[in-house]
């Protein structure tokens, strides 16, 4: 048996155990300090076990992972070197940041215990194990730091294990990781709060400007619906990446307010064709990419006309679908078809309709 211990059974923490759990040879612990927790953890069938021990957790855990926020990340390493782990144990967590914690795990982890950094490239501006997928790491990337000198043999172990993700796992060294991640998801996490909040004080004297928000700024800011204290701890981690990052976007800014000073139309739409170019240019949507986010699943037999049937289905029920994916198709298998949605409402009606016909998952 094949033992997985998890602490902070979120959103990441909650969708690596719907993973896990009930795959024949796991099983799945999941730990939080909080009784209230344990409890609706088990209610909600996300975990074999649950507990607020953490010696309890980790008794005879093949894995560790961490699931909680990038700040507490050194300080549960440290307390858990202190436990009788198993030998062989591999640490491994989500964090958004990379760098701090794969440096100090390796100096804090004793003879026989390992710590790999991992951070899955996927999840959403939700929070909490209401939020868990098991579907959730599906083609994304997950990218895997292991520091110098940790043994080929352990990555490889771990790779397998993450394999049932379904995920692309990568290796990248851990400040690389910071730096890129710093470009791609959290300055665009800081813009869309500034810009929001910029919006949020134009409204307080003209309630239209938050009527008229239409489709441009709805995309641009659903990130800045993230958990604050999730954020707070990774910009705060990465805060000198960061901070080389924000004086590069403001030399991008400052580019435009020459542009807009010199009514210089052709120096705008060269911006707009060079951006445009290189976005045309990103690979295939992932996961971590999918703006809608509010994802079911269905089960369907593989058999012509069935998305027909559940896209009139909707219609007919007016629910707005805003994305439909085949994951898998094969003769001697059904399909899952996930359905994205705009809104929870809308995914919460078609569960129900469609759950009338076909097994949904959500
Ligand atoms: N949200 C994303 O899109 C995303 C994606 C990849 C990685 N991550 C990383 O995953 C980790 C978890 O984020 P999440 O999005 O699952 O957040 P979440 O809020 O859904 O889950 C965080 C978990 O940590 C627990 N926790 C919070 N404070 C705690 C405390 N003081 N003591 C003990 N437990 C505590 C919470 O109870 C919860 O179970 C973070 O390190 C984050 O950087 C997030
Ligand atoms: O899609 C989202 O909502 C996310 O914020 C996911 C996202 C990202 O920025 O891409 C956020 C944080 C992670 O560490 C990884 C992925």
């Amino acid at each position: 048996m094949t033992k997985i211990a998890i602490f902070g059974v979120g959103l990441i923490g909650g969708s690596l155990a719907l993973c896990y759990k009930g795959k024949p040879g796991f099983t799945v612990v999941g730990h939080s300090p909080n009784p209230k927790s344990v409890e609706k953890l088990l209610k909600r069938n996300v975990v074999d076990i649950a507990t607020t021990n953490m010696a309890e957790a980790v008794v005879d855990a093949d894995y560790i992972f961490l699931c909680v926020p990038v700040g507490m990340l050194e300080d549960y390493v440290r307390q858990l070197v202190e436990l009788p782990l198993k030998p062989g144990c591999i640490i491994t967590d989500v964090g958004s940041t990379k760098a701090s914690v794969t440096e100090s795990s390796a100096k804090i982890v004793k003879e026989n215990i390992y710590f790999i950094g991992g951070h899955p490239m996927a999840g959403s501006e939700r929070h909490g194990v209401e939020a868990a997928s098991s579907h959730l790491f599906e083609n994304a990337f997950y990218v895997l730091t292991p520091a110098e000198g940790t043994p080929e043999a352990e990555v490889d172990r771990l790779t397998e294990l993450l394999r049932i993700t379904k995920a692309q796992i990568v290796r990248v060294g851990a400040r690389e990781h910071d730096d890129i991640v710093g470009a791609i998801s959290h300055l665009p996490h800081i813009i869309a709060v500034a810009l929001v909040n910029q919006v949020r004080g134009y409204n307080e004297t003209n309630p239209l400007y938050q009527n008229l928000a239409a489709g441009g700024f709805r995309d641009i800011t659903r990130i800045a619906s993230s958990e604050p204290m999730i954020w707070r701890d990774i910009l705060v981690n990465n805060r000198e990446v960061l901070l080389r990052l924000l004086k590069d976007w403001h030399l991008e800014i400052a580019q435009f307010v020459q542009l807009l000073e010199a009514g210089d139309g052709d120096g705008i739409a060269e911006h707009f064709r060079l951006a445009g170019e290189f976005r045309s240019q990103l690979p295939e949507r992932r996961k971590g990419m999918i703006t809608s986010l509010f994802d079911i699943y269905v089960d369907i037999p593989d058999h012509p006309g069935i998305i027909g049937q559940i896209t009139t289905l909707l219609g007919n029920a007016r629910i707005n679908l805003s994305n439909i994916q085949i994951i898998e198709s094969r003769e001697d298998v059904p399909g899952v078809l996930r359905l994205s949605f705009r809104n929870q409402e809308d995914a919460d009606r078609a569960s129900a309709l469609l759950g009338q016909q076909y097994a949904v998952h959500v």
